[in-house]
């Protein structure tokens, strides 16, 4: 697809995706909620979404990806996605939509992303851990993105034919 970065730039023992099945054994995967917050126009068509940089001293920092965070210990995915989005974003999240969880190893962890589709929420953007924000469409414009982006870039398009 052309509008999806390759994955064969990174190499494979760096990040992979993996089934559920092949997470049975090995690694246990950390869980992360992730929100895809989207802006609709008139019509209530989706157009475009919020991707944010990986911060400073993270692994993988300065990466493309959606803003969320791992789960703390007892916290469900909507959850962990207020708080990560009100601590790193600023915003408070109105209505969760639970969209597509995908696994994912990299050499630091395996994660298992929770994908939520978000279109409500208050208050004005504020990166607080010195990210970087851009509202994007498809094809995006920024780079590099995070491995654990491209599937959703991927569903995005097959989404919108
Ligand atoms: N936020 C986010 N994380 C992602 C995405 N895709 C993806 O593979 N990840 C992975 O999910 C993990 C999220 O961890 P994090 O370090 O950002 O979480 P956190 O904010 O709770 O950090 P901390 O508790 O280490 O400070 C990382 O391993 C990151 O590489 C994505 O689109 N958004």
């Amino acid at each position: 697809m052309s509008n999806v970065p390759s994955e064969s730039t990174v190499r494979p023992s760096e990040a992979r995706r993996v089934t559920e099945d092949e997470a049975r054994e090995g690694r246990v995967p950390v869980d992360v909620a992730v929100g895809v917050l989207i802006e609709r126009d008139a019509e209530g068509q989706e157009v475009r979404f919020l991707l944010t940089t990986r911060p400073p001293g993270k692994v993988w920092a300065g990466y493309w990806e959606f803003p969320g965070g791992k789960f703390e210990p007892g916290e469900t995915v909507e959850q962990a996605l207020r708080r990560e989005l009100h601590e790193e974003i600023g915003i408070t999240v109105g209505k969760v939509h639970p969209w597509k969880v995908q696994l994912m190893d990299y050499s630091h962890a395996r994660v298992r992303l929770h994908f939520c589709k978000i279109d409500d929420w208050t208050g004005a953007f504020e990166m607080r851990e010195g990210q970087t924000m851009a509202w994007q469409s498809l094809p995006v414009t920024v780079e590099p993105v995070l491995p654990g982006t491209w599937p959703v870039l991927e569903w995005l398009a097959e989404e919108r034919g």
